[in-house]
C-alpha cells in the first residue's frame, strides 16, 4: 500500500474511513440499553439520544467524509523546538474513529482542524501541508496540493475552490465546510461570548457563514447550548425551507428557526399598516410609552390595611404601603414580579410588627399573611394585573389614554398615527398587524421576563425596526447573537441606517461589526450592473468583488408592451437550456399574469421555497420573496415595476438591488417600461 499513487493511498483511506464510520454506527445501534437504564423514563430519554447517534452517524452517499488533509511540521501542541514528527489529520464534516479510539477523520470544527481554514504562505499555522480533495459523485477523484512551508512555492488560488464555487445550483442551500475563506472563519469561529454583526454585499456568504457558526458553536459548547437553546431567524418561511438543511448536514438537528413575527405571535395578525404608522409603531420610543403605560396601572395606596389575626389586629399604614411600593418600582424588577413580591413585602412589615410585639413568628406565619384576604385586595387595587395585549389595545384605541402615558414622547401628529380609524372592541376581534404583535411583546416583556437563549442568528437584519431588535435582543439577553445583514438591501420603510444604532436597539451595543468582501454568488459582470444604484440606495458602501472566474452572462432586452410576456417566458425557455435553476423575478402585481402565461405555455413552475429538482427548474419568485434566494439564471422582469411596487424610490431602487444580485450565472433583464434612471447609468 505505501508505495502505490497518492490518490489511491487517499482513496484507501476513505474506503478505511467508510468501514470505521459503518463499526461506530453498528456500535451504537448493538448498544442495549436495557441493562443500564432503570426506569422506562431513562430508557426513553437515552433511545431518542442512541437514534440521534445513529442518524448522525449515517455515510452520506453525496457528501464526502473528509475534504481537506492538514499535515503539520510538529505535533500540535508539542514543543516546536523540539521538532517532533508531524501529524496528520482528515478533515470532514464529523470525528471518525478506528477500533483502537485513534482519529480517522477530524471534525472541521476541532481546534487542530483550523489551520486548514486559515494558514496561508505568510502564516502557515506550522502546517507543511494543505491538501483539498474532489469528488465526482461520491468517488474521491483528485487533489490539490499546498506546501504552505516551502518558500520556493508561491500562493496559488485554489482550482477545487473555484470548482465548487461554479457548481450549478439545485435543491435548497449547501454548506460550505470545505471551502470556509479565512475571513469567514474569523467570524464563524469567534467566541460564544460575543456578538458579531455582519455588513456584506450581497452573495458574499453572510447566511452561509451564519448557519456554519451555529454549527461551530454548538460543537464548541455543547452542552450549555443544548440547555440554553439556538435560533435561526430569516425573513420569511420560504426563505427558511430554502436554508433549512444546512445544519442537519453538518449534524445538528436541534436548531430552531423562525421569522420575527412566528416569534412575536401571541395575537392574530389580520391587519396591515400604513408605512407611515408602522415607522412610529417600530420606533424604540413606543417602548418608553408602552413602560409608562404598564406602570401607570399601580396606585399608591389611600389607605393603610388591618390583618386580622386570632384575636390580634396588625395596621400597616399608608405611608408604609407607599414606601414598600416605591422600593419595588425603584427595583430592575418585571412588572408581574414585583406584583408577587408585594404581599411578602406586606407580610414582612407584619411580621416585623408581631416580633416587636414579643410573638416569634416563622415562614409560615408570612405566607399565611400575604395570604390574607386583606392584603390580596390591597394588592389588587395598588398593583392590579395587566394584560400585554389588551393595554395594547386601549393605547391604539382610546385616544386620552394614549396622549396620557406618550406625552413629551411622540407628538400629537405621531399618537394620531397610532390610533386605529375603529376602535377594537375586543382582543379577539381586533385587526392586528405586524408592528401592533411586536408592541404586545414588548408589553409582555415588561410584565414578564421573555425567555433567553444561548445563542440567536438574525439574517437580513437590516430589514428589523427598533422594536424588532429589541424583540429579538430579549431572546438573547443572557446569550449572544450573530447579526447579518447588508445596509443596500434593506427594504422597509424603517431599515437600518447604522449597525451601531441597531445593536443599540438589539441590547449589544459592544458587539463587533465586520464586513465581508468577498461575492461568492453574483458573477462580475452583474455585480457591476447591480452596483449602479449603489450610489442612490447606499452611498457610503463599496461595490462588492465577485471570486468567480466568469464574467457572467448579462443580457438586457427592451421589448415593445405587446412582446413583454412571451419575451419574459422566452427568455425563461432559452435560460432552461442551461444547468441548474432559474428564477424567473418579477414585481408581485405582474407574477400572477406571468404565471398564467407561463401556464399557458406549459412551463411548470414553483414557487419559492418548493424544492427545485432537476425535474421543476424554473421558480416564479415575487420581487418581496427574492431575498436570500439564488438561482443560477434570472430572468428580470420590468425593472420599473418593481421599483413601482415600493412605497418610496429609495426602498423601490433597493428592491430592484436584491432581485439583480440573485444570479449565479446570468441574468437576463426584460423591460417594455424604460429602466429606471439609476440603473440606465
Ligand atoms: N466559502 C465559500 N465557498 C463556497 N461557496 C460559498 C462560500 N461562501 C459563500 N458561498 C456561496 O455563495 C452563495 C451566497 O452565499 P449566502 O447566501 O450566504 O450570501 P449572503 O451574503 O447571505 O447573500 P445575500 O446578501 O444575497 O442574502 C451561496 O451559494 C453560498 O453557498
Amino acid at each position: 500500500m505505501s508505495n502505490a499513487d497518492p490518490l489511491s493511498r487517499e482513496q484507501a483511506h476513505l474506503t478505511e474511513s467508510r468501514a470505521a464510520l459503518r463499526a461506530m454506527r453498528a456500535d451504537v445501534e448493538a448498544l442495549d440499553i436495557r441493562d443500564v437504564t432503570a426506569n422506562w423514563v431513562n430508557a426513553e430519554v437515552l433511545q431518542r439520544e442512541v437514534d440521534a447517534r445513529i442518524k448522525a452517524l449515517a455515510d452520506l452517499a453525496d457528501t464526502p467524509l473528509f475534504f481537506g488533509r492538514v499535515d503539520y511540521l510538529h505535533a500540535p501542541g508539542a514543543d516546536q523546538a523540539e521538532g517532533g514528527e508531524g501529524e496528520q489529520f482528515y478533515i470532514g464534516r464529523r470525528h471518525v474513529h478506528d477500533a483502537d479510539g485513534d482519529p480517522m477523520v477530524i471534525d472541521w470544527r476541532a481546534p487542530v482542524s483550523q489551520p486548514f481554514y486559515r494558514a496561508s504562505k505568510n502564516e502557515p499555522m506550522d502546517v507543511r501541508l494543505r491538501r483539498r480533495f474532489g469528488y465526482t459523485g461520491g468517488a474521491l477523484t483528485a487533489y490539490e496540493d499546498e506546501h504552505l512551508s516551502d518558500p520556493d512555492e508561491s500562493q496559488q488560488s485554489s482550482r477545487l475552490l473555484q470548482q465548487e464555487i461554479e457548481k450549478p445550483r439545485v435543491g435548497p442551500m449547501r454548506d460550505i465546510v470545505a471551502t470556509i475563506q479565512p475571513e469567514q472563519d474569523e467570524i464563524v469561529r469567534s467566541g460564544i461570548g460575543g456578538t458579531v454583526c455582519v455588513q456584506g454585499a450581497p452573495g458574499t456568504g453572510k447566511t452561509a457563514v451564519g448557519l456554519h457558526r451555529v454549527a461551530y458553536l454548538l460543537y464548541a459548547h455543547r452542552e450549555r447550548l443544548a440547555r440554553t437553546g439556538t435560533l435561526v431567524i430569516g425573513p420569511n418561511d420560504s426563505f427558511l425551507r430554502y436554508i433549512e438543511q444546512v445544519l442537519p448536514a453538518l449534524g445538528e438537528l436541534e436548531v430552531k428557526q423562525a421569522t420575527v413575527d412566528a416569534l412575536v405571535a401571541h395575537v392574530e395578525v389580520r391587519g396591515t399598516d400604513s408605512a407611515p404608522t408602522a415607522m412610529i409603531k417600530g420606533d424604540a420610543r413606543m417602548a418608553r410609552v408602552l413602560r409608562q403605560a404598564v406602570r401607570a396601572g399601580v396606585t399608591m395606596p389611600a389607605e393603610g390595611i388591618v390583618v386580622v389575626r386570632g384575636s390580634r389586629r396588625w395596621r400597616v399604614a399608608s405611608y408604609e404601603l407607599e414606601e414598600i411600593v416605591r422600593q419595588l418600582l425603584d427595583r430592575d424588577i418585571r412588572y408581574g414580579a414585583a406584583r408577587e413580591a408585594l404581599p411578602q413585602r406586606i407580610a414582612h412589615a407584619v411580621l416585623v410588627q408581631m416580633e416587636r410585639a414579643g410573638e416569634a413568628p416563622d415562614d409560615r406565619v408570612q405566607d399565611a399573611v400575604a395570604r390574607n384576604a386583606a392584603v390580596k385586595a390591597a394588592v389588587k387595587e395598588i398593583w392590579p394585573l395587566v394584560d400585554p395585549a389588551k393595554l395594547v389595545l386601549r393605547l391604539l384605541s382610546d385616544g386620552e389614554y394614549l396622549a396620557e402615558h406618550a406625552e413629551g414622547i411622540l407628538t400629537d401628529e405621531e399618537q394620531k398615527l397610532l390610533l386605529w380609524a375603529k376602535p377594537a372592541r375586543s382582543v379577539k376581534t381586533a385587526k392586528w398587524s405586524p408592528a401592533d404583535a411586536v408592541l404586545v411583546d414588548e408589553a409582555r416583556d415588561l410584565v414578564e421576563r421573555t425567555h433567553s437563549l444561548g445563542h440567536v442568528v438574525v439574517d437580513e437584519a437590516q430589514d428589523l425596526s427598533p422594536m424588532q431588535y429589541r424583540a429579538v435582543g430579549r431572546r438573547c439577553t443572557t446569550g449572544s447573537a450573530t447579526v447579518l445583514g447588508d445596509i443596500a438591501q434593506g427594504t422597509t420603510p424603517w431599515a437600518t441606517g447604522s449597525w451601531e444604532e441597531a445593536l443599540t436597539h438589539l441590547g449589544k451595543p459592544e458587539a463587533q461589526v465586520e464586513e465581508l468582501t468577498l461575492g461568492f454568488r453574483v458573477p462580475r459582470a452583474v455585480i457591476a450592473y447591480a452596483s449602479r444604484l449603489l450610489p442612490s440606495i447606499a452611498p457610503d458602501l463599496k461595490e462588492a468583488t465577485s471570486i468567480r472566474e466568469s464574467e457572467g452572462d448579462l443580457r438586457i432586452r427592451p421589448v415593445s408592451p405587446e412582446e413583454l410576456d412571451l419575451a419574459v417566458a422566452e427568455a425563461c425557455v432559452q435560460a432552461l437550456e442551461h444547468e441548474g435553476s432559474i428564477g424567473l423575478i418579477a414585481a408581485d402585481a405582474r407574477c400572477e399574469r406571468l404565471s398564467r402565461v407561463l401556464g399557458e405555455l406549459g412551463l411548470a413552475h414553483l414557487t419559492p421555497g418548493e424544492e427545485t429538482s432537476a425535474q421543476a427548474r424554473l421558480t416564479l419568485v415575487p420581487a418581496s420573496l427574492a431575498k436570500g434566494l439564488e438561482y443560477d439564471y434570472v430572468v428580470l422582469d420590468s425593472p420599473s415595476a418593481i421599483v413601482a411596487g415600493e412605497p418610496d424610490e429609495r426602498t423601490g431602487l433597493r428592491r430592484l438591488y436584491v432581485c439583480l444580485t440573485r444570479a449565479v450565472s446570468g441574468l437576463t433583464v426584460l423591460h417594455a417600461a424604460p429602466l429606471p434612471a439609476a440603473l440606465a447609468g
